[in-house]
């Protein structure tokens, strides 16, 4: 199933970390609805084709999420393009896309290709130093940026991504609160089953990514608490 509108939990693969056959086959084969592969360090060619191919033995989804332009590779159902909203350097918003089209363009699969506008709010996580992402905003902004994906930019995803701590669940309420066709993904320091479903009240999707490498089975756990 590639339609990320009904999807409601999915994991996320770093491929700078390693994992078993036998955990990485539990994962696949856990209910999840997709797997996302991405990392802010250390992305590589190799390491990518290595977990997406061992990833395509089982039928789940299989995702891309883009942080280097040269390890894009072929063979994802579907790649993810972050834009980073609240980043203050337009690199990280527009600019390496750019780069990216004027050279890619024309041999672009633009059906495979879903935009997310990130929304950074752990200012200590890596991706927000990268980005230059200015993480002191309040609901009202995350509102604002909330909006601004859906009705300005016609973003599908707005991710509000607090990649390695637990968020505010008042902020996730907030930006669900003012979307309808944008889907919202929530990410960052899920750890329990009971913040996996404590987020997926106001969020579409909830991603997992570092528990799986710190409490393989409180990961796995995540699946049926929010999707019972
Ligand atoms: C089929 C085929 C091969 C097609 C290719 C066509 C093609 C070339 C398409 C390119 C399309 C395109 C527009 C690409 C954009 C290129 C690009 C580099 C965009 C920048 C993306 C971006 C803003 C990256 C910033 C970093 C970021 C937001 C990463 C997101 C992931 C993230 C936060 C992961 C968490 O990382 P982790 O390491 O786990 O962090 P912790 O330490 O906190 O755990
Ligand atoms: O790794 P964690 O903290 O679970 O965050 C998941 C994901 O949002 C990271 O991009
Ligand atoms: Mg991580």
């Amino acid at each position: 199933m590639y339609e990320v509108a009904e999807w409601k939990h999915v994991f996320k693969l770093d491929p700078d970390k390693e994992i078993s056959d036998e955990n990485l086959e539990i994962i696949c084969e856990s209910g999840t609805d997709a797997i996302i592969v991405g990392g802010s360090d250390n992305v590589t060619m190799d390491n990518v084709l290595n977990l997406m191919s061992r990833i395509r033995r089982y039928l789940v989804p299989c995702v891309l999420e883009v942080s280097e332009i040269e390890s894009i590779i072929p063979g994802f159902d579907l790649y993810f393009i972050p834009s980073v909203m609240n980043s203050m350097n337009t690199k990280w918003v527009m600019g390496l896309h750019h780069e990216a089209v004027k050279e890619y363009g024309e041999i672009m699969s633009w059906d495979e290709l879903i935009v997310e506008g990130y929304c950074i709010l752990n200012g200590d996580c890596k991706a927000a130093k990268l980005t230059e992402a200015n993480t002191e905003l309040s609901a009202d902004d995350v509102m604002a940026y909330a909006r601004m994906a859906e009705k300005m930019f016609h973003m599908p995803i707005f991710y509000l991504e607090y990649s390695g701590t637990y968020g505010d669940v008042n902020v996730v309420q907030a930006a669900s609160s003012v979307l309808s066709s944008t889907k919202l993904f929530y990410g960052g320091g899920i750890e329990t089953p009971e913040q996996a479903a404590e987020m997926a009240e106001f969020a579409d999707v909830v991603v997992v990514g570092n528990v799986i490498y710190d409490d393989f089975q409180s990961a796995l756990k995540t699946v049926k608490a929010v999707k019972p």
